[in-house]
């Protein structure tokens, strides 16, 4: 393999005894004095691997080395160091957390330049990856690549076309809301406004004002005229969701602002015209609340005119992966956490969830295993799933990292978890081990179980549901006892309770 590029950061020492015969094997090194000098550096360029070589006896500026390796992401770094600064419990945690391997002085030049390239390659992984996931997110903020995904992107840009009504289907969480701002974003009203309402969240007595307004003093405390939310859409979209909460009274109302494109605000004499697309959800069967006299009719039949299902989450789980990763990235950027994404357990426990609450409950496990997880891979505590312990109709890929797993747990737990026992036994080098534990979420001072694999497996469907874990919090996960005053939903937190 070709010796790469690297931009290697002195922190107190003498690295002329690393460097000089790295640049003499042909590596491309560029050097920063210290940690300012570096930052400039990666202004103007981008490395795929960093070297911090760290002197003895220095006290490590840790927040701002972190700040130095987060500043190029997709890089990967190595620190080399005296073994006394593996000592201090701060370094120790910013090697385990934010360095791809560590080297201790004196350096072997061999070892050192595997550890290089092994770190090239892994950053070279990471950008192929990302870019993969980038063309998985349209510029109407929808990730996915599956099929059901690609119908709805079908269905969308066809009814966009349209002026007329549309009703989406689909259960709470499923990407409704998207899905309306998405046909918003590619009408010809784009330029307009985009209100969207939750007709269940806005109280009976309030709801008629809030949605067409009121005239002075159209009732106690209506001291001064105000422009309902249907005239504040004037020109754009209204998204009514959960219509089907809508009084039978304002159905009424609402069917003539469909009719007639007029409205009338509570206390006025004459009515109103506004141009306003009606774009409506509901997560119940409305044919049914119509069957059942809960819903008019007339008003169903006016409403869908088109209409669209959104399907579940368990139904197009290709793309629960990407969805997962898209959540992670956003929520990584924000938080300065600094975990590096799923372990192959967690991806295997997201593929087993039967995703209840649809993506919204994948975006609110993702965002709290960033914040709670104190690992560099997210693993399926983190997400308060259980870990698929079956690997049936997982297919391959999934069954040989399992059992990849438990041969790593088994043997650590036979040879009393010593690293050198354990490597030899699995033929791989100690750094491999540690890499595979990692991959694994494998901790040494933590208790290990293997996966309970069953040996001849009853036929069962491609998900399994985890109904015990789907509400775990992984705080008490992590304590092993209840937290009080720490509720996780995760299906419906962070659901916004009213829009307008
Ligand atoms: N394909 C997708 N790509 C990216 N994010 C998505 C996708 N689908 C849904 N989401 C996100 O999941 C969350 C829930 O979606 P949304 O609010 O559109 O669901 P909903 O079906 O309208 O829910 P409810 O019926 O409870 O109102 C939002 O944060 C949304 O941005």
């Amino acid at each position: 393999m070709q010796p790469g590029s690297i931009l290697c950061v002195t922190l107190g020492g003498d690295a002329t005894q690393v460097l000089e015969p790295l640049i003499a094997r042909g590596w491309d090194v560029t050097q920063a004095g210290d940690l300012v000098a570096a930052g400039r550096i990666q202004a103007h360029r981008h490395f795929k691997v960093g070297v911090l070589i760290v002197g003895a006896s220095l006290n490590v500026p840790e927040a701002a080395v972190e700040a130095c390796v987060n500043a190029s992401p997709g890089s990967e770094w190595v620190t080399l160091c005296e073994t006394e600064a593996l000592e201090h419990p701060g370094f120790r945690e910013l090697v385990l957390g934010c360095f791809f391997d560590h080297r201790v002085m004196p350096i072997d030049l061999g070892e050192l330049e595997m550890t290089l390239q092994h770190a090239d390659q892994r950053a070279l992984l990471r950008l192929r990856h990302d870019a993969a996931h980038r063309h998985a997110v349209d510029a109407l903020g929808m990730v996915g690549q599956g099929p059901a995904i690609t119908r709805l992107r079908q269905q969308i840009r066809k009814v966009a076309a349209t002026d007329a009504p549309v009703l989406i289907g689909g259960e709470s969480g499923s990407g409704k809301e998207l899905a309306a701002r998405a046909i918003h974003q590619c009408s010809q009203r784009s330029a307009g406004p985009f209100v969207a309402v939750n007709c269940g969240a806005i109280s009976p007595n309030l709801i008629q004002s809030e949605l067409f307004g009121h005239e002075r003093g159209a009732f106690t405390g209506a001291s001064s005229e105000r422009r309902g939310l249907i005239e504040a859409a004037n020109g754009g979209t209204i998204f009514l969701d959960e219509i089907g909460d809508l009084p039978v009274e304002l159905q009424t109302n609402l069917l003539r602002f469909l009719q007639e494109k007029t409205i009338s605000r509570v206390g006025a004499v004459r009515n109103l015209h506004v141009d306003v697309r009606v774009v409506a959800a509901s997560h119940v069967d409305l044919a049914e609340a119509v069957a059942v006299g809960q819903f008019r009719d007339d008003l169903f039949y006016r409403l869908n005119v088109l209409s669209i299902e959104v399907a579940p989450l368990r139904r197009r789980m290709e793309d629960v992966p990407i969805l997962a990763e898209y959540f992670f990235q956003r929520c990584a950027a924000k938080s300065r956490a600094r975990v590096k994404g799923f372990s192959r357990q967690a991806v295997a426990a997201m593929l087993a969830h039967a995703w209840p609450g649809n993506v919204r409950e994948l975006f609110n496990r993702v965002q709290r295993a960033v914040v709670m997880t104190d690992r560099r891979l997210i693993g399926p505590n983190d997400l308060g799933l259980a870990p698929a312990d079956n690997p049936v109709g997982m297919g391959l890929d999934v069954a040989r990292t399992v059992a990849e797993r438990d041969a790593i747990v088994l043997t650590l737990t036979r040879v009393g978890r010593n690293i050198t026992h354990a490597a030899r036994e699995l033929g791989v080098s100690r750094m491999t081990l540690y890499r595979l534990m990692d991959k694994h979420s494998i901790a040494l001072d933590s208790e290990v179980r293997p996966h309970v694999t069953q040996p001849w497996p009853t036929p069962q469907p491609n998900l399994r549901t985890a109904p015990a874990a789907s509400t775990a919090n992984p705080l008490e996960t992590m304590l092993g006892t209840p937290v009080p005053g720490f509720h996780a939903d995760w299906t419906g937190a962070g659901k916004p309770s009213g829009r307008a």
